[in-house]
């Protein structure tokens, strides 16, 4: 999916106080990590003046680099976590860098079970309110309008509120109704808001070489019935600069009854949901390319529910990588309403976020081609 929201290129616009990631610092208890702040009211913040601060701590960062993934078997309280490498079960050559590897009893049922509910009670308080979707651009609102028979609605780009890619608030009430609500739902959480998180990137390092310094934010995603997240890469194909995803690992957080596999469909390999069990992937080459052979899919749930956490590792990292950021003005909106995203309709889905990012600003983005 096409959603940086880690990225540096921000500080353009506003981007002043961060929180002190250990001020939320708590015991394991994961309930009390995922999202604790409440979101401004944003809708009568003007853009603020790039903060100083940020600008000189972003200067002076220096970058660390991820160019590869090795893995390795480890013990851990009780449990053999141990790589598989999944095979292309194609006649594709290996002359290519992606590899799969699948790590069963990755976390535990007890952080599997801990991760679920706090996701979903989290979930639940945030779509109280029905969201504002945002769209990656024009033609991507009219093709979800067609793929519910509603090409006769006639859209222009005056349908978005000013300076972003977002409905308002009616529009957006009327065009999910359509859409029948049909989307996942993700909350996120960040490196050093709970001992967990420190945990599992000090687990993820272990088994896989990856750096927690070059790991974004962790993503809990859950799928309802009937929904799944269209054929992607996780990195941007033909990209000019590194600050993309490397590499992706994914842990399933139960069984699905039905469905839900998530499938690398150039390399013919095929996952099955399983409680506790982790995919661990590399997106692009040691030289910083993006492989369109990494492209995957999650197939459509089709009896129960599925629930994953991802984390996406960069092959370089920057000074905003994993940190919890102050939520765009844009567009403005009621305290608390969540947003749904909706990536290019041929390469994504829509999916709701419990967090805002500066990805629904139009000069945002215009900011991001430019450089
Ligand atoms: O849910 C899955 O199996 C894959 C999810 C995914 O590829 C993504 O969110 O980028
Ligand atoms: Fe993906």
């Amino acid at each position: 999916m096409v959603l940086p929201p880690e990225t540096t290129k921000s500080i353009t616009l506003t981007l002043s106080s961060l929180m002190s990631t250990n001020k939320l610092d708590k015991k394991v208890n994961f309930s009390s990590n995922i999202v604790t702040e409440k979101q401004n009211d944003n809708s009568k913040k003007q853009l603020s003046q790039p903060n100083l601060k940020y600008l000189q701590n972003a200067a002076e960062f220096s970058p660390t680099f991820q160019k590869q993934l090795e893995v390795k078997k480890i013990f851990l309280e009780g449990r053999r976590i141990a790589p598989v490498e999944l095979l292309p079960q194609n006649n594709i050559s290996r002359n290519h860098s992606v590899r799969v590897y699948m790590f069963d009893d990755f976390l535990s049922a007890e952080e599997c079970d801990g991760l679920r509910s706090v996701h979903n009670k989290h979930v639940k308080s945030g779509s109280t309110q029905s969201p504002i979707l945002c769209f990656e651009n024009l033609q991507t609102l009219r093709l979800n309008l067609e793929s519910v028979n509603r090409s006769h609605v006639t859209v222009s780009a005056s349908d978005f509120t000013e300076g972003t890619y977002c409905l308002n608030e009616t529009f957006s009430l009327q065009v999910a109704d359509w859409l029948n609500y049909n989307w996942s739902y993700s909350t996120a959480f960040y490196f050093g808001e709970s001992t967990f998180s420190k945990k599992m990137a000090a687990l993820i390092q272990e088994t896989t070489s990856l750096k927690p310094e070059n790991g974004g934010k962790f993503q809990i995603t859950s799928y309802p019935q009937h929904i799944g997240y269209k054929k992607h890469t996780d990195c941007i194909e033909d990209n000019s600069h590194f600050r993309d995803r490397f590499a992706t690992v994914l842990v399933y957080l139960d069984d699905v009854e039905s469905g839900g596999e998530t499938a690398f469909t150039e390399l013919g390999i095929w996952v099955k949901p399983k409680k506790g069990r982790a995919l661990v992937w590399n997106n692009m080459n040691e030289f910083g390319k993006c492989e369109p052979l990494s492209v995957h899919e999650a197939s459509k749930v089709t009896k129960g529910q599925k629930y994953i956490i991802q984390r996406w590792y960069y092959y370089e990292s920057f000074w905003a990588l994993g940190k919890r950021m102050e939520a765009p003005p844009l567009p403005p909106r009621e305290p608390d309403i969540g947003m749904v995203s909706c990536d290019e309709f041929h390469h994504g889905s829509c999916r709701w976020y419990d967090e805002w990012s500066y990805d629904v600003m139009k000069d945002y983005r215009s900011t991001m081609n430019k450089t």
